[in-house]
């Protein structure tokens, strides 16, 4: 097969090249790959209760020391869109961020072995395999494949790390094209790998891709992805994806980030994880795709290592530094120091907008900002929060949201405040998820003790005395708040009617859970909010 005939015109390739036979070898695997699913389908819903099975995605890689790539990336992308991954090692390779120091190539008889206890164990419903390193191992995984057929096989040829290090040598190609190609459901190269699939046809632009797709199909795939990561010059992140009939442009605007390392690995472990829920399958390059980029945005900015490119963060937790600048962190009971509660109506009676009034308690001395924006609708209560979260952010301070779970979570906040007869704390935490804080307003002892049991961090007792803020409020007087912090396993701030005249004896109450006040009128009922709030922080400062 002359390399000029593939580079000169892809439609003679396909039809002269060894394509029919392709095509009929394949569409035989099909037919048995089809029965096969049926079978195990049929055979899964009588055996288990199927309503119990998580969807099952088995890769078939190699280990990345550094864990951004390889069986690491995939068991984090599968865990990450909530999927349960096995894992049969083919190679473990010494890598970091500057590149692949080692590799070190499983027998291929332990690779089998690996195939084998999973395969006949547990119900795969997908494999995606990564690095393939020796013929031999490709060889095992088709006969395994044939043994133990599964719903779909997504196959990630992986050839060359984009350090430039080699992860399966060209003698594996073939390997790939007469062997896995013709099984697979899809195949995802990426440029370098669609060329050397395609006897080294350049690929240089988008053009070049729609084509090498279409050639890739010629090889018997169901479906191909040919990734654009790599692709130079380009603003946006572009792959083609081809289904034998219609071709996509899947688009999304490039991060700019040194962190995508593992980027492959992990797109066509989505891919699958998708497949195995059982989405169609270019839905499922959708998410995936729309995956990578939330997860490569999300932390473009974390420094793992200190080579041309870093891993990314799946789990969506290590939040990236420029973004999250001045986020304050896990939350610090003695935050709840000097606790600014907003009130629109005050801050319009002084004509002070809510950012100036933040900016100034903050400035004065606040510890923790909320914002409590009663009767605001929605879209003005979201424009105000994200106003004033950049000002907490700047400072350090963190900004709670009163009731709305769904501004917090819009805004990014870094918690909410919510009543006996708001969202339920437990709800509240499901929504929110661990990390955020949230505050619950309690009177009574056996009120503290159910925050403390749904997972509440702190509780703000009250009306400590009578306020204007709240009418009809049940005042608990400087007893009831002793009892309840008596009481309560969680840090404490007071609420009602305190302020500068009365926050030292409150804070004399001498419990050690008490960690401070929150007040309203006390700062923004007042012309000059930053002198009022300097004021209350030095005699809170005195009293402690
Ligand atoms: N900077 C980026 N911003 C957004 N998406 C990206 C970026 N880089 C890669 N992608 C996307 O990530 C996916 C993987 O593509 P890529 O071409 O990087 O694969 P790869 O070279 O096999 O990855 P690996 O780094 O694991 O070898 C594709 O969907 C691609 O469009
Ligand atoms: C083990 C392994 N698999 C795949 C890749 C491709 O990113 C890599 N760098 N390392
Ligand atoms: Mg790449």
């Amino acid at each position: 097969m002359a390399c000029s005939v593939v580079l000169s015109s892809p439609f003679y390739f396909c039809k002269n090249f060894t394509v029919l036979s392709l095509q009929s070898s394949n569409s035989s695997h099909r037919t048995r790959t089809f029965v096969a699913m049926q079978g195990d389908g049929a055979s899964a819903a009588t055996k288990n209760n199927s309503d119990l099975k998580i969807p099952h995605v088995l890769t078939v890689a190699g280990s990345d020391s550094g864990a951004g790539a390889g069986i690491q990336a995939d068991l984090k992308a599968c865990a990450a869109r909530g999927v349960y991954c096995s894992t049969v090692i083919t190679a473990v390779t010494a890598q970091n961020t500057v590149g692949v120091q080692g590799v070190n190539i499983m027998p291929e008889d332990f690779v089998a072995a690996q195939l084998k206890s999973v395969l006949s164990d547990m119900q795969v419903d997908v494999v995606k395999t990564g690095m393939l390193p020796s013929t031999d191992i490709v060889k095992v995984l088709h006969q395994s494949l044939r043994e133990f057929p599964v719903r779909a096989l997504v196959i990630d040829p992986v050839m060359v790390s984009t350090s430039g290090d080699v992860l399966a040598g060209p003698s594996i190609v073939s390997g790939f094209r007469d062997i896995l190609l013709p099984m697979a459901d899809i195949i995802t190269p990426n440029i370098k790998e669609a060329s050397a699939l395609l006897y080294g046809m350049q690929l240089a632009t988008v053009s070049d891709m729609y084509s090498a797709a279409k050639l890739l199909h010629c090889f018997g795939p169901r479906n191909v992805l040919v990734k654009g990561g790599d692709l130079p010059d380009s603003s946006d992140a572009v792959d083609i994806f081809f289904d034998g009939e219609n071709f996509h442009e899947l688009r999304s605007a490039r991060v700019k980030t040194r962190n995508t390392h593992g980027t492959g690995c992990s797109l066509a472990s989505c891919i699958a994880a998708e497949l195995a829920k059982g989405s169609p399958m270019l839905s499922a390059i959708k998410v995936a795709k729309r995956f990578i980029g939330t997860a490569l945005d999300y932390s473009k900015d974390i420094v793992v290592g200190n080579g041309p490119q870093g891993p990314f963060d799946h789990l969506l937790r290590l939040k990236s530094t420029s973004r999250n600048s001045g986020r304050p962190g896990a939350f610090n009971p003695s935050d709840l120091f000097l606790y600014a509660v907003t009130d629109p109506r005050m801050n319009k009676k002084w004509g002070h907008s809510i950012t100036d009034a933040v900016k100034a308690a903050i400035e004065g001395g606040a510890t923790i900002v909320q914002l409590r924006e009663k009767d605001v609708d929605t879209g003005s209560f979201l424009e105000a929060a994200r106003a004033c979260i950049e000002i907490c952010r700047h400072h350090r301070v963190p900004l709670l949201i009163n009731d709305r779970i769904d501004v917090a979570l819009a805004c990014d906040a870094d918690g909410v405040h919510v009543g006996q007869s708001d969202m339920p704390v437990r709800f509240a935490r499901a929504l929110l998820g661990p990390e955020k804080i949230i505050g619950v307003s309690c009177k009574t002892p056996e009120q503290a003790h159910q925050a403390w049991i749904d997972g509440a961090d702190y509780i703000g007792c009250g009306g400590v005395h009578p306020t204007n803020t709240k009418e009809n409020n049940l005042t608990v007087g400087l007893d009831g708040l002793k009892t309840v912090c008596l009481a309560s396993k969680l840090p404490v701030v007071a609420i009602g009617g305190i302020g500068i005249s009365n926050a030292s004896d409150v804070m004399k109450i001498g419990v050690p859970n008490l960690k401070g006040v929150a007040v309203v009128s006390a700062l923004f009922d007042r012309e000059c909010v930053l002198t009022e709030t300097k004021k209350l922080r030095a005699v809170l400062t005195e009293a402690i």
